[in-house]
């Protein structure tokens, strides 16, 4: 009969996780010591690399990522991008390996001690199945509930004896299992719906991560053109579900309460689709909604849905109901659009430096127009909203809980998953340290990512919260003269410094034509979010 091991590689394989994003210790090398030829594995050094890197993976494919660590310490380290995973609704199989069964209760060395309390509550489910012969099967329900909506990561320990154990024969029923969501508005519910939009006299939309992750931007845009509607990005954007250039495109919102209250105001309906309600961020008191303004909030996820402070939540397929909605409302009823100015000039910099706006009008105009852009420079994020020319799907991703060390290994795990568009890290030079020896993977595996570092020689979007909370002068953060160069070099990758544009265009082009790993450090002004 086949091992527990063995139907787990099967399963696995049924699923199309052959994949393995990890970093090892004794307790997984019986599990790793039969990897089939036909699967790989990705090696990062530190376990929050190999999450984000397994995170930019999941989310670029839009499918199920497969993670392994090593016991408590592994997913202790990996836990910190688990704060982003949670949000980003990815959905990470994480294992990890656990001592053998009969020494965890005396706590020997490596023991997980309760390990499906341990990543909770960054995770949708953890488990640590009661018997070897339960592996296959809690791995399956793994898989099931990481994929099914609203997708999240998944935790499962496995004591290192349980994989040489005998699997049940009617294990085999897992291998052909499918399970799917099929929530859809009904017909009356629609119609409803579309009733409310028509007789709203100025709709906007507010679009969120999840319409982006489940591909549903073109039906986004078909509604917001039907309605002649404006359309926001939700607030803390991680992933980019509109496109910037669009008539009806009007930016992404301030992540203030009072702030996106005022920005409603003159709105007598307000549709949020694929995001929380709302993600703030900066303590910005006032009214969540301007007076007489109505807000409904289609969403995957029913937490989200009951968490809301305000409004009426649907929850169902994003794709279906815009689709339908488009079709079902009136067209002509409004005014037509009128959009957003030209991208503007760049403005200027000191000597010696680029402003963000001229790196980032560099890059869109050096790189294809299908670039992925993997950013977390969270003081420039105003900068490169407003250069931004996003047209597709699958352009954009941020740490969904501004997690910072998502960056540099997300670039490379969505790279691996999109090997023909050319992925792009925006890394500011406080963020590039949490993920930075993801460059070693990127250099091993020849994996060409454009990491791009913005050197400002700060913790920028910190000063700027120290002027939000008039905290004056506050020690921790200045990080003046890191040398990513050098740290790239180190660790494989090629660098180069530049601080003019001419330098930055000849950067570019060069690290357009490696094929291979490339970091560039700019040195920049400091601006605000
Ligand atoms: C894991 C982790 N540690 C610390 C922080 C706190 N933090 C820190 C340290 C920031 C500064 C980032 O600096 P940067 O150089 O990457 O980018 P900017 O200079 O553009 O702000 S922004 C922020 O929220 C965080 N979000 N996540
Ligand atoms: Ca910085």
């Amino acid at each position: 009969m086949a091992s527990v091991r063995d139907v787990t590689f099967e399963l696995l394989r049924a699923h199309g996780l052959t994949t393995i994003f990890g970093n090892p210790g004794s307790n997984e090398l019986p599990f790793l010591a039969g990897m089939p030829d036909d699967f790989r594995y990705l090696l990062g050094l530190h376990e929050g690399v190999v999450l984000a890197m397994a995170d930019g993976y999941a989310q670029a494919r839009r499918g199920p990522a497969l993670v392994n660590l090593h016991a408590a310490a592994g997913s202790g380290n990996a836990m910190g991008q688990l704060t982003n995973s949670v949000y980003s609704h990815s959905p990470l199989v994480v294992t990890a390996g656990q001592q053998v069964r009969s020494t965890v209760g005396q706590e020997v060395m490596l023991a997980n001690v309760d390990a499906a309390a341990l990543p909770r509550p960054l995770v949708k489910w953890s488990s640590e199945p009661a018997a070897a012969e339960d592996v296959p099967r809690t791995i399956s329900q793994a898989i099931h509930t990481a994929t099914l909506a609203p997708q999240g990561p998944v935790y499962v320990s496995v004591p290192y004896d349980d994989w040489q154990a005998q699997s049940s024969v009617d294990a085999r029923h897992l291998l052909s299992r499918t399970t799917v969501t099929a929530a859809a508005l009904t017909t009356r519910q629609l119609t409803e719906l579309a009733a409310v939009l028509d007789r709203a006299d100025r709709p906007v939309l507010i679009l969120g991560p999840d319409v982006d992750a489940t591909a549903a931007n073109d039906h986004a845009v078909a509604l917001a053109e039907a309605l002649a509607a404006p359309a926001w990005i939700a607030p803390s954007a991680s992933r980019c579900p509109f496109p910037t250039r669009h008539p009806a495109f009007r930016g992404v919102l301030p992540a203030g309460v009072k702030a996106i209250s005022d920005l409603l105001t003159g709105h007598d309906l307000v549709l949020v689709v694929g995001a929380p309600v709302f993600r703030y961020h900066q303590y910005d008191p006032g009214r969540y909604l301007p007076e007489g303004t109505r807000l409904v909030h289609l969403t995957v996820d029913p937490d989200e849905a009951a968490r809301a402070p305000m409004g009426d939540a649907i929850v169902c397929d994003l794709a279906d109901t815009l689709t339908r909605l488009a079709a079902a409302v009136t067209p002509g009823r409004r005014a037509a659009l009128v959009p957003l100015p030209p991208i503007a000039t760049p403005r200027p910099a000191s000597a010696g430096r680029l402003h963000p706006e001229e790196v980032f009008a560099v890059l869109r105009d050096t790189a294809p127009a299908d670039t992925v852009w993997v950013t977390e420079s969270t003081s420039t994020s105003g900068a490169f909203w407003a250069q931004a020319d996003l047209r597709r799907p699958g352009s954009y991703y941020f740490p969904a809980s501004g997690g910072l060390g998502f960056g540099l290994p997300a670039a490379v795990g969505v790279q691996v998953a999109d090997p023909d568009r050319q992925v792009v890290a925006l890394v500011g030079d406080g963020s590039a340290n949490y993920g930075i020896t993801a460059l070693w993977t990127a250099a091993r595996y020849r994996i060409p990512v454009i990491f791009v570092i913005l050197r400002n020689g700060t913790y920028g979007a910190l000063r700027w919260f120290a002027g939000v909370l008039e905290a004056g002068e506050t020690p921790g953060l200045d990080i003046p003269g890191i040398d990513f160069t050098a740290l790239a070099a180190g660790y494989g990758v090629t660098g180069v410094a530049v601080s003019s544009r001419t330098a930055l265009v000849e950067a570019v082009t060069d690290a357009l034509a490696a094929g291979e790993p490339r970091l560039i450090q700019v040195d920049t002004d400091l601006t605000t979010p």
